[in-house]
């Protein structure tokens, strides 16, 4: 099994760009995750962002929000997920990056939670809404459990915050590229290319681009500025409606010598 690290690097050595799909866990059944992580590795993904069902998503875009629902109603838990993870992780090679609003870890218990990541060999944790200044409250449990916190910044983060996180930062950053909820976009801001360069600068980590990325034409060009992509509501659709060819397609539009244009 990889650490973040090590997938990234054997990643961009080649030349190739990261792309990190993200699946809600037990959107389909808890039974499909196994086959959808599997799918994803065999399909190109450099790790998977697995995210866990919550009934107050603030970020959430309304795909992953109706992904989320369908989970809970499903009747997936945290628990469940933990254990379904277990079940396959040694078939797996690539890291896993758990996605998570801090609720659900307090109410699991912050420790048995950190457990639970280590014991199911989760590399990585992303708490949207868990701020810098209040991660005391899980940093020491996640190094003693191996678990890397992921940051995020924002279009509106100022430089030398950026450069704080970054410097802060494990893993990879998260480089938000729009101002609000997660779902697909048409277009981007025009200055977005040189904040992700600027980002880029200023971090010891590599930077992955992430928020609204929809189509193969958005990973090659996004891809031109930073170290990778995160593609969120649209792998969720596309999985919901079994596209799994359009899937594929995406991934590889992040591998050198894709045939694409830029737009
Ligand atoms: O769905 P999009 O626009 O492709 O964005 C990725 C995103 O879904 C995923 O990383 C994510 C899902 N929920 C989140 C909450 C906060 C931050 C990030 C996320």
């Amino acid at each position: 099994m990889k650490t973040i690290r090590e997938a990234f690097h054997e990643v961009l050595e080649k030349g190739d760009k990261a792309f990190v799909p993200y699946i809600m866990a037990g959107d389909g059944g808890l039974d499909t995750l196994k086959d959808r992580v599997l799918f994803l590795e065999e399909a190109g993904a450099t790790a998977i962002e697995l995210g866990i069902p919550f009934s107050d998503p603030v970020a959430d875009g309304p795909i992953i929000q109706a992904a989320g629902i369908r989970s809970l109603k499903a009747g997936t838990t945290l628990k469940g997920v933990f254990e379904a993870i277990q079940s396959f992780r040694e078939l797996t090679t690539i890291p896993l990056v758990m996605m998570t609003y801090l609720n659900p870890i307090l109410a699991y218990g912050v420790e048995s939670f950190f457990q639970a990541c280590e014991k199911a060999a989760v590399n990585g944790l992303i708490v949207p809404d868990l701020p810098v200044e209040e991660e005391v409250i899980v940093e020491k449990l996640a190094a003693k459990h191996h678990v890397e916190i992921i940051r995020l910044v924002t279009l509106t983060s100022p430089i030398d915050r950026i450069e704080n996180i970054a410097k802060k930062g494990k893993g990879f950053l998260y480089a938000v590229t729009v101002n609000g909820i997660t779902g697909s976009r048409t277009s981007f801001q025009a200055h977005l290319g040189a904040h992700l360069l600027k980002v880029k600068e200023v971090s010891p980590i590599p930077v992955l681009a992430g928020f609204g990325i929809s189509s193969p034409e958005h990973v090659t060009s996004m891809t031109e500025y930073c170290d990778g992509v995160i593609v969120g509501s649209r792998i969720v659709e596309l999985f919901s409606e079994n596209k799994l060819e359009e899937i594929k397609e995406l991934i590889a539009a992040s591998k050198k010598g894709n045939t694409l244009s830029a737009i």
